[in-house]
């Protein structure tokens, strides 16, 4: 007996399906179901297995400023995925362009829309929205969306809870308060529940991931002093985007290493503002980025103090635990040294702990790719469960790397 011989089947899920063998159609409520016949000798006294499945439908998403770096990463990554769909595009200078003559290695993506202007952008036929744009232009644009979308915001413009903090970092009055209330920090490791139901995602900096992934664990656990912690870190030179500028031309940068914004980079009121709500007590930090001559990739290097009657397995045990069930993080075996040639292209945080020579303090260290974890990999990650659907899908993309 076959399939072809039924014209109407009840599956397992007890819905009445129609049908001519080929074409199978129920009336089931709430989108659209596919009727699965299996060959089974064992289940069913016919000799078939017969269920249903949600048919998943696109999901539409418009990409404001696919032409920057962190625009071509999710291009990139969208390439496999299984439910988001790539609706709108658009671009400052390189408006009126195809992506693939920006960025020729992204094309094997086809059918993807001519890169517009964002003021050109008709948003009727998306669902979400991945921001890409540099922080303070932001936010008047996103405040301009239409109600419905679920918009993930990779700038800095909805990171700081607090509006004046805001204003002191980034030198600018906010245009849109109301949005910044509504925004969640996403985090998605510490924050995966507040996210399920978010409008606006406020996508983290890429320095504040890699400091915040080992350490909160480790402070909510009052395993560390929550106090002098000194941080030590470095990143690849997309994590400044794509606009020329003299301090990123490769005379400047190859073959030397430069530490920039020393005691005032806007990336320190996120990462105190993470570990102050972890530690319930206001936490200063030092904190110092490097530039290095390399196109991806971030290490952050953090020395801190053990609480007392506590040893670095202790820590080493607590980062395990915490992050036993996630994907995105590894803590690596005892001893190994985490590289960033290790997450280079992926959506990873790997980090380990190791004692230090100086009694009762240890040495932290965590990498990412700034352009994954650190920027378009963790947005797919949070519209991914925005919109219900696995945390991973699309995180794994055979396409190549640029830069
Ligand atoms: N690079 C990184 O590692 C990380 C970046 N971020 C943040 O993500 C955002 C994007 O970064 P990134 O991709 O590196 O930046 P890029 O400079 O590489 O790209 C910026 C994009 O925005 C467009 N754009 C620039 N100015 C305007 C404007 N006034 N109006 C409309 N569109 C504009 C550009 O268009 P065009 O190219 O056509 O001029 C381009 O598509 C930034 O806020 C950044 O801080 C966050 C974490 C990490
Ligand atoms: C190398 C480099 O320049 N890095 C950027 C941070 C990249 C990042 O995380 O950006 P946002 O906070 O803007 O999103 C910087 O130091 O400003």
């Amino acid at each position: 007996m076959s399939a072809a011989t039924f014209n109407s089947v009840s599956c397992s899920r007890g819905c009445r399906w129609k049908g001519d063998g080929k074409i199978w159609k129920t009336n089931k409520p709430n989108g659209d179901y596919q009727l699965n016949v299996k060959r089974h000798s064992v289940v069913s006294p016919k000799g078939l297995s017969i269920s249903c499945s949600k048919l998943e439908k696109e999901v539409r998403v418009a990409l404001l400023g696919a032409s920057g770096y962190t625009g071509a990463e999710i291009i990139r990554l969208l390439a496999n995925h299984p439910s988001f769909g790539i609706g709108l595009m658009t671009a400052d200078r390189n408006a009126g362009k195809s992506i693939e003559s920006v960025f020729p290695h992204l094309v094997t993506q086809k059918d993807l829309p001519t890169l517009i202007s964002t003021s050109d952008a008709d948003f009727s036929d998306v669902d979400a929205v991945f921001c890409c744009l540099p922080h303070g232009t932001t936010q008047e644009i996103i405040k301009g969306l239409p109600h419905g979308l679920k918009i993930v915001d990779l700038s800095a413009d909805f990171r700081l809870r607090d509006i004046s903090e805001y204003e002191q970092w980034y030198g600018q009055a906010h245009k849109a308060p109301d949005l910044q209330e509504e925004a969640v920090y996403g985090l998605t490791e510490m924050f995966r529940e507040q996210i399920k139901a978010a409008r606006l995602v406020a996508n983290p900096g890429c320095y504040p991931t890699s400091i915040q992934l080992p350490l909160v664990p480790l402070i909510k656990a009052k395993l560390i002093r929550d106090q002098n912690i000194i941080i030590d870190a470095k990143s690849g030179v997309s994590g400044a985007g794509r606009g020329a500028k003299v301090s990123n031309l490769y005379t400047e940068l190859s073959e030397g290493i430069m530490s920039y914004g020393v005691t005032k980079h806007r990336h320190v009121p996120e990462i105190e503002q993470g570990l102050s709500e972890a530690a319930g007590v206001k936490v200063t930090v030092s904190f110092t980025p490097h530039l290095m001559p390399m196109s991806r990739g971030m290490q952050t290097t953090i020395y801190v103090e053990i609480a007392p009657g506590t040893t670095v397995d202790e820590l080493y045990e607590q980062l395990k635990l915490s992050y036993e069930k996630e994907e995105f993080v590894r803590v690596l075996e005892k001893g190994v040294v985490p590289r960033t040639h290790d997450v280079r292209g992926s959506n990873y945080c790997y980090m380990n702990v190791f004692p230090d020579r100086i009694p009762n303090r240890a040495i932290i260290i965590s990498v990412i790719d700034n352009l994954v974890k650190g920027a378009s990999g963790q947005a797919i990650q949070n519209l991914n469960i925005m919109m219900g659907l696995p945390e991973n899908a699309g995180l794994a993309s055979y396409l190549p790397v640029f830069p």
